[in-house]
């Protein structure tokens, strides 16, 4: 086939990663998504059973009625008796249908229910695995493959099974001799078929592959739109999600080609038959073995095993396009998920805490400021890559600030993603509360902190949903508190829509150092135990730098403050600094006694520190 030729280079040679799955799995897995639906599912097949039956009496009703006319006796009663078979019929056939198409829409929502209940669970390393479009494809794109080979192939394979073996039955009975002559010619072609079948479930695979690289390419450039344009990558990326979607149109032709070829096969099997039918049962009748009358039903008896044989190879073909969407599917639902859900609970909980600390957007949950300490810590993302952490250890109780401080890439951030337990400790123990983060119930310890990482990520939606992110049952009063401690306010009363204003996608109608603050306020309002700052680089003016170092600095007086310092005037204000370097902790101290004794602290401190737009230099 030509099509090939038009496979353009730019196709990445990483989309067929979708593994196989052996026959029998893929019949679980089908089996597991149809299984609630059997009951339906047999009294659809049940209805068209009946819809066929209907549709057989009506010749005998229309003979019925042309002979009576033919005698010259009154036909109301039969064309109504006609009518009612008909009118039956259709709406059996309608009831059926219905009932089947309404079926294979509940596998399609008990499949996208599963899969996303279980892909919001996803461990990180696991999403980080993968490409976020293309698991979203699975949940769009896949599951609805699922329709047909869960509800009609079912059917299909039970009438069309049926009618085919009460068809031979039949053949049997009048000629065994044509039959076998009639079943050779079947298997013959029946090869062709078989050829088609497993090249239709490839060309499937490899084409919701290419439709998941479409989501996963489209997700890459709507997530950095303001990058593609700046960068002049318009064309570019059109031409890689081009270049996929052709990869998506080249493998659904070939899929296309095969159905063609089992479709035909059918086509070709009873007229090859036919053929051979006729030449050798001609033969027979000359011999007189069998008589024309016999041959003659023979032969209609071969044209009405085309639609049961039909309705087989569309069940096939069905099943072979459902194999393929199943595997993918059934390996999103296969990766590693969390042990629970961290639900608003933990955060309720703790803004409902004390009356005094919700009103001041830290509630405190009354069990006071969390402590944290890292014992020996080491960890790496991927056993693939190197060591992050190589024995990290400090402690840190409760309440105060302490900064982490360090060259980029020294590990800091992924403290922060060892408490909140996104990853878990290769070697060593993180504990929270003299707890190991482990044995933590993951909502919990959730529950008891509040993070804000280094780049704000704010959701698209609005500025209220943004705040009562992390905690949904925040009281108004609670929210309008931590806007005026986050320096918001101001902002929410100039916009027309007040916390009601649509933020656009990740927050892009907001500046900077606007998202910098919503995401402060969305922690604060979630009234921590223990707060993960993960210091912005930039963002803020001096004014709002100032009022936000000022929250913090209050927040740190009762509630465990650990932030990923870039500025000097958040470490001047810590109570303790821990020095990271190449995923050790080098020293820790005050500011004053690492500037005096530490000799990466003190260059850190002349060079890094300043470079960056902190305001407050006067620490130094
Ligand atoms: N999710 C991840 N998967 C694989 N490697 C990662 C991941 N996150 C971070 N790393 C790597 O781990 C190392 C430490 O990263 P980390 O973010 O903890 O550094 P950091 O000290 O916070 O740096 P910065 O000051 O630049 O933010 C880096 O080399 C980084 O490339």
């Amino acid at each position: 086939m030509s099509i090939t030729d038009t496979a353009p280079a730019a196709v990445p040679p990483d989309t067929d990663t979708t593994p196989r799955l052996p026959a029998r799995e893929t019949w679980r897995a089908l089996y597991r998504h149809f299984r609630p639906h059997r009951a339906v599912v047999a009294l659809g097949t049940l209805l068209a059973l009946f819809g066929t039956v209907a549709g057989l009496a009506q010749p005998l009703a229309a003979k019925a009625l042309v002979e009576r006319l033919g005698r010259d006796e009154p036909i109301t009663g039969i064309l109504l008796g006609l009518t009612a078979l008909v009118v039956a019929g259709t709406a059996i056939q309608a009831a059926g249908s219905y009932l089947l198409e309404r079926t294979a829409e509940s596998v399609v929502l008990s499949a996208r229910r599963s899969l996303v209940g279980r892909l919001l669970r996803l461990r990180l390393p696991e999403v980080e695995r993968t490409q976020p479009g293309d698991l979203m494809s699975r949940i769009t794109s896949d599951t609805t493959l699922l329709r047909a080979v869960t509800t009609e192939s079912v059917v299909s394979a039970v009438t069309g099974g049926l009618g085919f073996v009460a068809t031979l039955v039949m053949m049997a009975l009048m000629d065994p001799v044509l039959l076998g002559t009639t079943l050779g010619v079947i298997v013959l072609i029946g090869g062709a078929f078989a050829f088609a079948m497993p090249r239709i479930a490839e060309a499937t695979r490899r084409s919701q592959a290419a439709v998941g690289e479409i989501s996963s390419r489209l997700e890459r450039v709507f997530g950095a739109f303001r990058t593609v344009k700046a960068s002049g990558a318009e064309a570019r990326e059109t031409a890689v999600v081009e270049a996929a979607a052709r990869e998506a149109w080249r493998h659904g032709v070939k899929a296309a080609k095969w159905q063609a070829v089992a479709g035909s096969s059918v086509g070709l099997a009873v007229q090859v038959s036919f053929l051979a039918v006729l030449g050798i049962g001609g033969a027979r009748v000359a011999a007189g073995t069998i008589t024309v009358a016999e041959l003659i039903a023979f032969l209609l008896y071969l044209f009405y095993l085309i639609e049961p044989v039909s309705a087989l190879v569309q069940a096939v073909t069905q099943y072979q396009v459902g194999s393929a969407a199943i595997a993918r599917i059934e390996e999103a639902e296969r990766l590693e998920v969390e042990d629970a859900a961290p639900g608003p609970t933990g955060a309720a909980a703790a803004v409902a805490g004390t009356a005094a600390g919700a009103a001041r957007g830290v509630a405190g949950g009354g069990r006071g400021p969390a402590s944290v300490v890292f014992e020996d810590v080491s960890f790496r993302y991927r056993d693939d890559l190197p060591y992050v952490h190589r024995g990290v250890s400090f402690e840190v109780p409760g309440p105060g600030m302490t900064a982490f401080v360090g060259p980029s890439g020294a590990g800091k951030t992924t403290v922060f993603g060892l408490v909140e337990r996104f990853y878990e400790a290769t070697g060593g123990r993180v504990l929270v509360d003299g707890r190991d983060v482990r044995r933590w119930p993951v909502a919990e310890l959730r529950g008891a902190i509040g993070y804000v990482e280094q780049d704000a990520p704010v959701l698209a939606g609005t500025l209220r949903e943004n705040l009562l992110f992390a905690a949904p049952d925040a009281t108004e009063e609670q929210v309008r508190a931590v806007l005026v401690r986050a320096r918001l306010d101001g902002l929410v009363e100039r916009l027309p829509d007040g916390l009601d204003t649509v933020v656009g996608h990740r927050g892009s109608k907001l500046s900077g150092g606007e998202r910098q603050r919503v995401a402060v306020a969305r922690a604060l309002l979630r009234g921590p135990r223990l707060l993960l700052l993960d210091e912005a680089t930039s963002q803020l003016d001096a004014v709002n730098e100032q009022a936000l170092r000022d929250v913090v600095a209050e927040v740190a007086r009762e509630v465990t403050v650990l932030v990923v310092a870039h500025r000097l005037s958040t470490v001047t204000l810590a109570d303790r600094i821990v020095v990271m370097d190449g995923g050790r902790v080098r020293a820790v101290g005050t500011h004053e006694e690492l500037v005096a004794g530490d000799p990466l602290y003190g260059e850190l401190a002349a060079t890094q520190f300043l470079a960056s737009r902190g305001q407050g230099v006067s620490g130094t």
